[in-house]
Protein backbone atom coordinates (compact mmCIF):
# COMPACT_ATOMS: atom_id res chain seq x y z
CA UNK A 1 0.00 0.00 0.00
CA UNK A 2 1.34 3.62 -0.67
CA UNK A 3 0.72 5.94 2.14
CA UNK A 4 0.21 9.95 1.49
CA UNK A 5 0.25 11.83 4.51
CA UNK A 6 -1.54 14.85 4.37
CA UNK A 7 -2.13 17.60 7.26
CA UNK A 8 -6.00 17.57 7.19
CA UNK A 9 -8.66 16.73 6.29
CA UNK A 10 -8.67 19.38 3.71
CA UNK A 11 -5.49 18.72 2.08
CA UNK A 12 -7.05 14.95 2.01
CA UNK A 13 -9.75 16.21 0.32
CA UNK A 14 -7.42 18.39 -2.57
CA UNK A 15 -5.37 15.39 -3.04
CA UNK A 16 -7.68 13.06 -3.82
CA UNK A 17 -9.73 15.09 -6.12
CA UNK A 18 -6.54 15.52 -7.77
CA UNK A 19 -6.06 11.98 -8.87
CA UNK A 20 -10.09 11.27 -9.50
CA UNK A 21 -9.40 14.17 -11.69
CA UNK A 22 -5.90 12.71 -13.63
CA UNK A 23 -7.74 10.06 -14.01
CA UNK A 24 -11.02 11.06 -15.97
CA UNK A 25 -9.20 13.12 -18.06
CA UNK A 26 -6.37 10.97 -19.08
CA UNK A 27 -8.63 8.23 -19.89
CA UNK A 28 -10.91 7.74 -23.09
CA UNK A 29 -13.08 5.86 -20.97
CA UNK A 30 -13.35 5.37 -17.14
CA UNK A 31 -15.74 3.68 -14.73
CA UNK A 32 -15.02 5.25 -10.85
CA UNK A 33 -16.12 3.57 -7.86
CA UNK A 34 -17.93 6.05 -6.17
CA UNK A 35 -18.61 6.29 -2.08
CA UNK A 36 -20.67 8.44 0.03
CA UNK A 37 -20.52 9.16 3.95
CA UNK A 38 -18.72 12.14 5.44
CA UNK A 39 -15.31 11.36 4.26
CA UNK A 40 -15.44 12.19 0.57
CA UNK A 41 -17.99 15.21 0.68
CA UNK A 42 -14.47 17.78 0.14
CA UNK A 43 -13.37 15.81 -2.66
CA UNK A 44 -16.67 15.95 -4.45
CA UNK A 45 -16.75 19.59 -3.63
CA UNK A 46 -12.96 20.06 -5.02
CA UNK A 47 -13.86 17.41 -7.94
CA UNK A 48 -16.59 19.56 -9.34
CA UNK A 49 -14.50 22.91 -8.93
CA UNK A 50 -11.88 21.01 -10.86
CA UNK A 51 -14.22 19.73 -13.77
CA UNK A 52 -16.10 23.18 -13.89
CA UNK A 53 -13.18 25.16 -14.23
CA UNK A 54 -11.88 23.37 -17.24
CA UNK A 55 -14.49 22.27 -18.49
CA UNK A 56 -13.93 18.46 -18.84
CA UNK A 57 -16.20 16.74 -21.30
CA UNK A 58 -17.47 14.01 -19.07
CA UNK A 59 -19.19 11.75 -21.34
CA UNK A 60 -16.84 9.09 -21.16
CA UNK A 61 -17.61 8.72 -17.73
CA UNK A 62 -19.18 5.68 -15.62
CA UNK A 63 -19.87 5.56 -12.29
CA UNK A 64 -20.67 3.01 -10.02
CA UNK A 65 -21.43 3.30 -5.81
CA UNK A 66 -20.39 0.92 -3.28
CA UNK A 67 -23.55 0.61 -1.78
CA UNK A 68 -27.35 1.86 -0.66
CA UNK A 69 -29.97 1.67 2.16
CA UNK A 70 -32.22 -1.42 2.04
CA UNK A 71 -35.71 0.22 2.20
CA UNK A 72 -35.28 3.76 1.02
CA UNK A 73 -36.36 4.49 -2.40
CA UNK A 74 -33.82 6.73 -4.60
CA UNK A 75 -36.41 9.90 -3.91
CA UNK A 76 -36.07 9.71 -0.32
CA UNK A 77 -33.62 12.57 1.69
CA UNK A 78 -31.41 10.45 3.04
CA UNK A 79 -30.76 7.69 0.09
CA UNK A 80 -27.10 7.07 -0.94
CA UNK A 81 -29.03 8.58 -4.62
CA UNK A 82 -30.08 11.66 -3.39
CA UNK A 83 -26.50 12.50 -1.20
CA UNK A 84 -24.96 11.74 -4.96
CA UNK A 85 -27.03 13.83 -6.83
CA UNK A 86 -26.86 16.58 -4.23
CA UNK A 87 -23.26 16.54 -3.84
CA UNK A 88 -21.74 15.53 -7.23
CA UNK A 89 -24.17 14.35 -10.39
CA UNK A 90 -26.38 17.54 -10.12
CA UNK A 91 -23.11 19.44 -10.14
CA UNK A 92 -21.22 18.03 -13.34
CA UNK A 93 -22.24 16.93 -16.78
CA UNK A 94 -21.98 13.17 -16.41
CA UNK A 95 -24.87 11.43 -18.56
CA UNK A 96 -27.55 10.39 -15.88
CA UNK A 97 -27.79 6.83 -17.62
CA UNK A 98 -24.12 6.74 -16.82
CA UNK A 99 -24.62 6.90 -13.05
CA UNK A 100 -25.06 3.50 -11.11
CA UNK A 101 -26.39 2.63 -7.43
CA UNK A 102 -28.33 -0.35 -6.23
CA UNK A 103 -31.62 -0.17 -5.43
CA UNK A 104 -32.27 -0.27 -2.10
CA UNK A 105 -36.14 -0.69 -2.76
CA UNK A 106 -36.13 -3.27 -5.17
CA UNK A 107 -38.54 -6.27 -4.16
CA UNK A 108 -36.42 -9.15 -5.02
CA UNK A 109 -32.83 -7.82 -3.06
CA UNK A 110 -31.35 -11.07 -4.35
CA UNK A 111 -32.15 -10.31 -8.05
CA UNK A 112 -31.10 -6.79 -7.54
CA UNK A 113 -27.64 -8.08 -5.88
CA UNK A 114 -27.38 -10.35 -9.17
CA UNK A 115 -27.73 -7.75 -11.56
CA UNK A 116 -25.61 -5.28 -9.78
CA UNK A 117 -22.73 -7.45 -9.62
CA UNK A 118 -22.84 -7.78 -13.45
CA UNK A 119 -23.69 -4.69 -14.15
CA UNK A 120 -20.33 -4.04 -12.69
CA UNK A 121 -19.22 -6.70 -14.96
CA UNK A 122 -21.05 -5.67 -18.39
CA UNK A 123 -19.29 -1.82 -17.72
CA UNK A 124 -15.41 -3.36 -17.55
CA UNK A 125 -14.74 -3.28 -13.79
CA UNK A 126 -14.09 -0.31 -11.88
CA UNK A 127 -11.49 1.54 -13.06
CA UNK A 128 -10.65 4.01 -10.06
CA UNK A 129 -12.12 2.82 -6.73
CA UNK A 130 -12.97 5.39 -4.06
CA UNK A 131 -12.91 4.23 -0.36
CA UNK A 132 -13.80 5.89 3.28
CA UNK A 133 -13.26 3.10 6.22
CA UNK A 134 -15.57 2.78 9.24
CA UNK A 135 -14.20 2.81 12.83
CA UNK A 136 -15.15 -0.95 13.09
CA UNK A 137 -12.80 -1.47 9.34
CA UNK A 138 -15.48 -2.27 7.21
CA UNK A 139 -15.37 -0.72 3.67
CA UNK A 140 -18.66 -0.16 1.81
CA UNK A 141 -21.13 -1.95 4.40
CA UNK A 142 -19.02 -4.54 4.55
CA UNK A 143 -19.00 -4.93 8.44
CA UNK A 144 -16.39 -7.47 10.30
CA UNK A 145 -16.56 -11.09 9.54
CA UNK A 146 -17.87 -10.37 6.01
CA UNK A 147 -16.53 -12.85 3.89
CA UNK A 148 -12.77 -11.77 1.66
CA UNK A 149 -14.79 -13.70 -1.52
CA UNK A 150 -18.30 -11.92 -0.53
CA UNK A 151 -19.43 -10.09 -3.88
CA UNK A 152 -22.66 -7.59 -3.81
CA UNK A 153 -25.04 -8.74 -1.45
CA UNK A 154 -27.25 -7.49 1.20
CA UNK A 155 -25.35 -6.79 4.83
CA UNK A 156 -27.29 -6.56 8.19
CA UNK A 157 -25.57 -3.47 9.43
CA UNK A 158 -24.07 -3.41 13.17
CA UNK A 159 -25.20 -1.47 15.91
CA UNK A 160 -21.58 0.42 15.44
CA UNK A 161 -22.90 1.77 12.21
CA UNK A 162 -26.52 2.10 12.85
CA UNK A 163 -25.25 4.87 15.66
CA UNK A 164 -23.06 6.43 13.45
CA UNK A 165 -25.10 6.79 10.83
CA UNK A 166 -28.44 8.05 13.01
CA UNK A 167 -27.03 11.67 12.86
CA UNK A 168 -28.37 11.58 9.44
CA UNK A 169 -32.11 10.80 10.75
CA UNK A 170 -34.50 12.28 13.05
CA UNK A 171 -34.45 9.54 14.48
CA UNK A 172 -32.19 6.18 15.37
CA UNK A 173 -35.69 3.82 14.71
CA UNK A 174 -35.81 6.00 10.82
CA UNK A 175 -31.73 4.43 10.38
CA UNK A 176 -32.32 1.56 7.67
CA UNK A 177 -30.96 -2.02 9.31
CA UNK A 178 -29.66 -3.40 6.33
CA UNK A 179 -28.11 -2.16 3.21
CA UNK A 180 -26.45 -3.56 0.01
CA UNK A 181 -23.18 -3.33 -0.69
CA UNK A 182 -20.64 -4.27 -3.16
CA UNK A 183 -18.55 -7.44 -1.56
CA UNK A 184 -15.16 -7.67 -0.94
CA UNK A 185 -14.42 -9.37 -4.05
CA UNK A 186 -16.34 -6.91 -6.00
CA UNK A 187 -13.84 -4.26 -4.25
CA UNK A 188 -10.60 -5.98 -4.66
CA UNK A 189 -11.83 -6.27 -8.71
CA UNK A 190 -11.58 -2.62 -9.28
CA UNK A 191 -7.94 -1.73 -11.29
CA UNK A 192 -6.63 0.95 -8.34
CA UNK A 193 -8.00 1.92 -5.18
CA UNK A 194 -7.73 5.48 -2.99
CA UNK A 195 -9.01 5.08 0.37
CA UNK A 196 -9.45 8.49 2.30
CA UNK A 197 -9.21 9.00 6.37
CA UNK A 198 -9.52 11.77 8.16
CA UNK A 199 -9.60 11.94 12.10
CA UNK A 200 -8.40 10.11 15.17
CA UNK A 201 -11.51 8.39 15.55
CA UNK A 202 -10.46 6.42 12.25
CA UNK A 203 -6.65 5.98 13.48
CA UNK A 204 -7.48 2.41 14.87
CA UNK A 205 -8.76 1.20 12.02
CA UNK A 206 -6.34 2.77 9.92
CA UNK A 207 -3.40 1.11 11.92
CA UNK A 208 -4.89 -2.29 12.07
CA UNK A 209 -5.98 -2.19 8.14
CA UNK A 210 -2.03 -1.38 7.32
CA UNK A 211 -0.26 -3.18 9.81
CA UNK A 212 -2.46 -5.73 11.25
CA UNK A 213 -2.96 -9.69 10.16
CA UNK A 214 -5.27 -9.51 6.72
CA UNK A 215 -8.58 -11.24 8.72
CA UNK A 216 -11.89 -10.90 7.92
CA UNK A 217 -12.79 -9.68 11.76
CA UNK A 218 -11.06 -6.34 9.44
CA UNK A 219 -12.41 -6.25 6.03
CA UNK A 220 -10.47 -3.28 5.38
CA UNK A 221 -6.86 -5.70 5.93
CA UNK A 222 -7.70 -7.38 2.61
CA UNK A 223 -6.43 -4.56 0.78
CA UNK A 224 -3.03 -5.22 2.11
CA UNK A 225 -3.73 -8.15 -1.06
CA UNK A 226 -4.04 -5.53 -3.43
CA UNK A 227 -1.55 -3.90 -5.75
CA UNK A 228 -2.96 -0.75 -6.65
CA UNK A 229 -3.72 1.15 -3.42
CA UNK A 230 -2.72 4.33 -2.37
CA UNK A 231 -4.09 5.85 1.07
CA UNK A 232 -4.32 9.18 1.65
CA UNK A 233 -5.06 10.47 5.43
CA UNK A 234 -4.07 13.20 8.00
CA UNK A 235 -2.23 13.25 10.72
CA UNK A 236 -4.90 12.62 13.52
CA UNK A 237 -5.89 9.02 11.50
CA UNK A 238 -2.18 8.76 11.42
CA UNK A 239 -1.54 9.64 14.86
CA UNK A 240 1.09 12.08 13.96
CA UNK A 241 0.08 14.75 16.47
O1 LIG B 1 -16.97 8.65 5.93
P1 LIG B 1 -17.73 8.26 7.14
O2 LIG B 1 -19.03 8.99 7.26
O3 LIG B 1 -16.89 8.37 8.38
O4 LIG B 1 -18.11 6.75 6.98
C1 LIG B 1 -17.16 5.74 6.88
C2 LIG B 1 -17.69 4.61 6.05
O5 LIG B 1 -18.98 4.27 6.48
C3 LIG B 1 -19.86 4.24 5.40
O6 LIG B 1 -20.52 5.48 5.30
C4 LIG B 1 -20.86 3.16 5.58
O7 LIG B 1 -21.34 3.23 6.88
C5 LIG B 1 -18.97 4.03 4.22
O8 LIG B 1 -19.60 4.31 3.02
C6 LIG B 1 -17.85 4.92 4.60
O9 LIG B 1 -16.73 4.63 3.89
Amino acid sequence: MKLVHVENYDEMSMQAARTVFDKITSSERVVLGLATGSTPEKMYDYLVDMLNKNKVDLSHVYTVNLDEYVGLDADHPQSYHQYMNRIFFDRVDIPKNHTFLPNGAAENLEDEVAEYEKLIEELGGVDLQILGIGRNGHIAFNEPGTAFDSETHVVDLTETTVNDNARFFDTIDEVPKQAISMGLSTIMNAKSIVMMASGEEKADAITAMMEGEVDESLPASILQRHHDVTVIADRKALREG
